[in-house]
């Protein structure tokens, strides 16, 4: 049979109650201590106190002639009876000491201030599982029922490094891992969350990357694998959003061979195609919820089972997912598993779009250009004309660094010299109506999902302006008249307010 041991704090009522009864003035209460000591039985009693000794002597001496049960009393030394970091140091070191033989553990949560309460609770629902006991004068001795399950349902949650911590962490200029090297950046918060992924990257959590499409999420994850003691083990992207869902098992888990018709051979699934290195599943917020259970799963135990398999495989995966959807939002409206967030989500990454990265678009643009020209030697020389510069500033790229790529590849490719003009972006943007720089993609939006219509006249006016002033030769009255506007202050007006710089 296991010891049942009781462990306490000695607080002021139990010390009043000796004094009390030393000087007569009453004895109607024992404190909550000796009133559960003479209703309850135990092996032994671990008592805790800050109070100086002297005074706690007689109490001690006292509760000892009342009670039959082994007493053993620690003098700990807080700087304040509330300070949580020294009260859960030395309760966490007495329950340590305890737990280390098979012990059954009531912990009495009536004595002591409500930081000590907090600290047991704590405790005794997670690390070193017991039970609770109160006791006062109006209710007498009880257990406690303390119905929640901090341990399953609170710390996936709680062991999320939220943004806040995360940011604090990366307040230390600690020097940037050279996996990091090739995400351009020098935006103040770009910067920020280069140091956080080092951060993450160095933990073996899961990380979950926020952002819209072309904003480096595939980028970030890889920097996140080359800079973490997986690096030299395989990194495994997938688009989850690309697979027919008729094939998502398969791809994820494998099949044997004879599974289904067309499974010639037995072929691993991205899972063990990454074990011992990183998953990387992009557009995460796109899989269906039977697949999230499955998910879930080899999350929880690393293990599962490929289709028209009978034995389960074990893997070791480190998984990070990319979404531009909201998945908070989708779980909130039930079609995202809230368990499987919290196990993804740990730690979270917002990537923000080009337009809001001050700063970027120019550097971005030089190094596109040069990452183009390794690529291809005839682009070598390729230079962007400060009026190319001023049209890239002026769009909004709605596709983010890959929109930016493609245009640049393409002006590089159209253009004659070796100066990129702003003939030659402009032609270059031209071509990508679907994006929402031209015609059919300012008209092609679902207008259900909500637009913003200043936002899509903005990137009419964007789109015009410079081309305008390209015909007029510069002539701001002449480049007003051809958009068919009233003047030229009309036309100012507009470039203000859409952020367009005289091209
Ligand atoms: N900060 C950056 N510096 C240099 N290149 C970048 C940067 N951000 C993105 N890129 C480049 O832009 C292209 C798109 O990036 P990436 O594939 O990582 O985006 P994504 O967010 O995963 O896009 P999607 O969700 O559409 O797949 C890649 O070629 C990438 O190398």
């Amino acid at each position: 049979m296991n010891k049942h041991i009781l462990i306490s704090w000695i607080g002021a009522n139990d010390l009043k109650a000796v004094e009390n009864v030393q000087s007569e003035v009453s004895s109607e209460s024992l404190g909550p201590l000796a009133s559960t000591l003479s209703e309850r039985v135990f092996d032994s009693v671990e008592l805790i106190y800050n109070y100086p000794k002297k005074r706690v002597a007689p109490y001690i001496k006292w509760l000892k002639a009342r009670c039959k049960a082994p007493i053993t009393a620690t003098h700990v030394t807080l700087t304040s009876p509330t300070n949580f970091g020294e009260i859960y140091e030395q309760v966490n070191s007495r329950l340590d000491e305890l737990t280390a033989h098979k012990t059954e553990l009531s912990v009495l949560l009536s004595p002591g201030t409500p930081a000590m309460q907090a600290v047991w609770i704590l405790l005794g629902k997670t690390r070193y599982p017991c039970a609770f006991i109160q006791s006062s004068k109006e209710q007498g001795v009880q257990d406690v029922d303390i119905p929640f399950q901090l341990a399953a349902e609170y710390i996936p949650a709680a062991k999320q490094l939220n943004a806040k911590r995360i940011n604090k962490l990366a307040d230390t200029s600690a020097p940037l891992n050279a996996a990091f090297d090739n995400i351009v950046t020098k935006n103040p918060k770009m910067l920020k969350l280069k140091q956080q992924a080092q951060i993450l990257a160095e933990r073996e959590v899961p990380v979950l990357i926020y952002g819209e499409s072309g904003t480096g999420k595939e980028l970030f994850s890889r920097a996140i694998h080359n800079a973490s003691k997986r690096a030299k083990k395989p990194f495994i992207p997938i688009n989850c959003g690309a697979i027919p869902a008729d094939l998502v098992d398969s791809v994820l888990f494998g099949h044997k061979k004879g599974a289904f018709t067309g499974a010639t051979a037995d072929k691993p699934g991205v899972f063990e195609q990454a074990n011992g290195g990183t998953l990387f599943l992009d557009e995460f917020g796109e899989l269906e919820p039977q697949v999230q259970v499955r998910l879930l799963r080899v999350l929880q135990d690393g293990t599962f089972t490929p289709i028209g398999g009978t034995n389960e495989q074990k893997v070791n995966v480190r998984l990070v997912t990319a979404t531009h959807r909201n998945l908070m939002e989708k779980v909130a409206e039930g079609s995202f598993r809230e368990d499987l967030f919290y196990r993804i989500a740990v730690g979270v990454l917002h990537l923000p779009p080009i337009r809001e990265r001050e700063g970027d678009l120019t550097l971005l643009a030089k190094q596109l250009l040069a990452n183009l020209a390794e690529e291809d030697e005839s682009l070598k020389d390729k230079k962007i004309s400060p009026d190319a510069l001023n049209i890239i500033l002026a769009h909004a790229w709605r596709g983010n660094v890959r929109e930016l790529q493609s245009t640049l590849l393409r002006a590089a490719l159209w253009c004659q010299g070796d100066e990129i003009t702003a003939a030659d972006l402009r032609q270059a943007l031209f071509q990508m109506p679907e994006n929402g720089s031209g015609r059919e993609g300012v008209l092609s939006h679902d207008v259900s999902q909500g637009i913003d219509l200043d936002e899509l006249i903005g990137d009419l006016t964007r789109h015009y302006v410079p081309m305008a002033f390209d015909a007029a030769k510069g002539v701001k009255k002449e480049a007003a008249r051809l958009l068919g506007l009233e003047n030229h202050q009309t036309l100012d007006n507009r470039m203000t307010k859409y952020g367009i710089t005289k091209p």
